[in-house]
């Protein structure tokens, strides 16, 4: 590691409280199988615990469940028991976990990683001058674990990744220290170096760490207290260093035993019930995601510059250049086939044309201000926004990064959707203007390319006949118009968001839950039309 940087206060690390970890009575059950059974144990404060266990042991859901990311009473994993500093105290630890793929957020700086688990670190730590290295900047945070400064995170290798994961999360001022996997993947140098950071780590900050892997030959070399995750006893047994040799066999991969009924008797679903049961998940969760999306958009943000920050970045998302360019063609396409043809396929042109020109002229200003633009362009953006937010989130649940928002001490809400349904409120209507003045121009050419003789000036007193309000910006209508684009925008962002932060657990779950964005959105903006057009006209 590069020279240690000078702290600008006297703490120092030396002096940090550490805490000890504490089981009792844990039960967890996933599924229709029982993990783990009236389970005690405990971590020795300041040490590496190593847990070790055979291939689908459980050791991925006593990980999340000691990160806080599992609630007791989930739908498929359900857990009870006490999660204590020690014996006598209940109040959970504070966890910070070092994720298996590392949950970096992507689109933010090495430095601003680190400077998000600052800013969301708790007050009383923030405030508490034995507590920490409370005064380390990110940037000393990077220079101290050696991660380049200027690199995208992008671009950073494995190891570097991995620093900038135990920078973060030490940043936050863990209690304990969770690693989640830290060799997976690696060939045995690299899960050597990995070994090593982690001991260093330990020696450096003195924080409780427990490692969950299955590689137990890199990892047993750092371990203080080795405990194994027994599929058969269900419990987590300590291993005297004297029996380390035997870890091998113990480790039983879980295919290998007898179903477990242990959890109750298994209940047969029909195959009625494995269609309809999704799907009435899926409607429960919208009709309580409806209930509760008031709450849950209460301006509440921890910190607003983190808000203003998620904001411009979906902003930019759903209402970018590139959203502008499909929404002008929309609104190019649009305004073109409806003066276009309307004309050239006029029947007895020779006769009607004279009599309806100017009407048609009117009808079409109409009809494309108040009624074809907003629903073109509010169902591509529901399709094309609605599928870009869903992307963003879901990749952000997939790849851990919203797990490591609320490890940090973040509801995911609060900066993800609340700036979404900002960035649909006001990108929607700009997207929809746009395409209506696209819609308006290129009419215009194509009457006046058709009317030679008859000229712009005609065109401009008949289109705009029917919509002429107090000001040229604000048409008659333009509320009911604002209205289908605020509605249309707020669904959208809430149907994208809850449905990339449905839980993922393979790569094919984000991609079917952008398919059911685009569905639903656009259902649901077909269907704000349909009313608002029934109160409108
Ligand atoms: N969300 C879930 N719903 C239902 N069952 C689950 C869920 N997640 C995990 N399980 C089940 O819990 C058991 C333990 O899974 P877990 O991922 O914790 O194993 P593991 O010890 O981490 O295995 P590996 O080392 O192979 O990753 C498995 O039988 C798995 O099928």
């Amino acid at each position: 590691m590069p020279a240690e940087p000078e702290p600008t206060t006297d703490t120092t690390l030396e002096r940090m409280p550490v805490s000890p970890l504490c089981l009792q009575d844990l039960c967890v059950v996933a599924g229709d199988r029982c993990l783990l059974e009236d389970v005690d144990a405990r971590f020795p404060e300041a040490k590496i615990t190593v847990v070790v266990g055979g291939s689908g042991a459980g050791k991925s859901v006593l990980l999340r469940i000691l990160a806080g990311l599992l609630p007791r009473h989930g739908e498929s994993i359900r857990w009870s028991g006490t999660i204590g500093r020690s014996e006598t105290e209940s109040e959970g630890p504070r966890v910070g976990i070092v994720f298996q793929q590392f949950a970096l957020f992507d689109e933010l700086s090495a430095t601003a990683n680190v400077q998000f688990a600052i800013d969301h670190r708790p007050k009383r730590i923030a405030t508490n001058p034995k507590s920490e290295p409370v005064s380390w900047n990110a940037r000393q945070w990077l220079e101290h674990l050696g991660v380049p400064l200027k690199t995208s995170v992008a671009d950073l290798s494995g190891g570097q990744k991995q620093r900038l994961a135990i920078a973060r999360t030490l940043a936050a001022s863990p209690d304990v220290l969770l690693y989640d996997e830290p060799t997976s993947g690696l060939d045995s140098a690299s899960g050597r170096l990995v070994a090593d950071l982690i001991r260093e780590t330990q020696s450096t900050y003195h924080r409780t760490s427990i490692v969950v892997t299955h590689d137990y030959e890199t990892l047993l070399p750092i371990a203080d207290k080795v405990l194994l995750l027994d599929p058969q006893q269900k419990d987590l047994i300590e291993i005297g260093r004297d029996q380390w040799g035997e870890i091998p066999d113990r480790m039983v991969p879980v295919s290998s035993l007898e179903d477990d009924t242990s959890a109750g008797p298994r209940k047969r679903k029909s195959i009625l019930g494995r269609i309809l049961n999704p799907l009435l998940e899926t409607t429960g969760g919208a009709v309580s995601a409806a209930f509760w999306l008031p709450l849950d958009l209460l301006p509440i943000v921890p910190r607003v510059r983190w808000a203003i920050r998620f904001t411009l970045h979906y902003l930019r998302l759903v209402a970018g250049p590139s959203a502008w360019i499909y929404l002008i063609i929309a609104g190019l396409i649009v305004g073109f086939t409806s003066t276009y043809f309307t004309f050239r396929f006029l029947p007895f042109r020779l006769y009607t044309q004279p009599l309806l020109i100017d009407e048609l002229l009117a009808s079409i200003g109409f009809a494309l201000y108040r009624v074809l633009v907003p629903i073109l362009a509010t169902i591509l953006v529901a399709a094309r926004c609605g599928a870009a937010v869903s992307a963003d989130v879901g990749v952000k649940q997939y790849g851990g990064q919203v797990d490591a928002m609320r490890t940090l001490g973040v509801a995911p809400r609060a900066y993800l959707l609340l700036p979404i349904v900002i960035a649909f409120v006001i990108g929607t209507p700009i997207l929809e203007s746009l395409a209506f003045y696209s819609a308006r121009f290129i009419s215009m050419v194509a009457f006046t390319s058709s009317y030679p003789d008859v000229g712009p000036y005609f065109w401009e007193q008949h289109f705009g006949r029917n919509l002429a309000g107090e000001s040229p910006w604000l048409h008659i209508g333009w509320k009911w118009v604002l209205l289908k684009n605020v509605v249309c925008g707020l669904g959208t962002a809430t149907i994208a968001y809850y449905q990339g932060l449905a839980p993922k657990r393979s790569a094919s779950d984000v991609s079917r839950s952008i398919t059911s964005t685009v569905l639903w959105t656009t259902l649901f903006v077909l269907t704000v039309h349909f009313a608002v057009a029934l109160m409108e006209f």
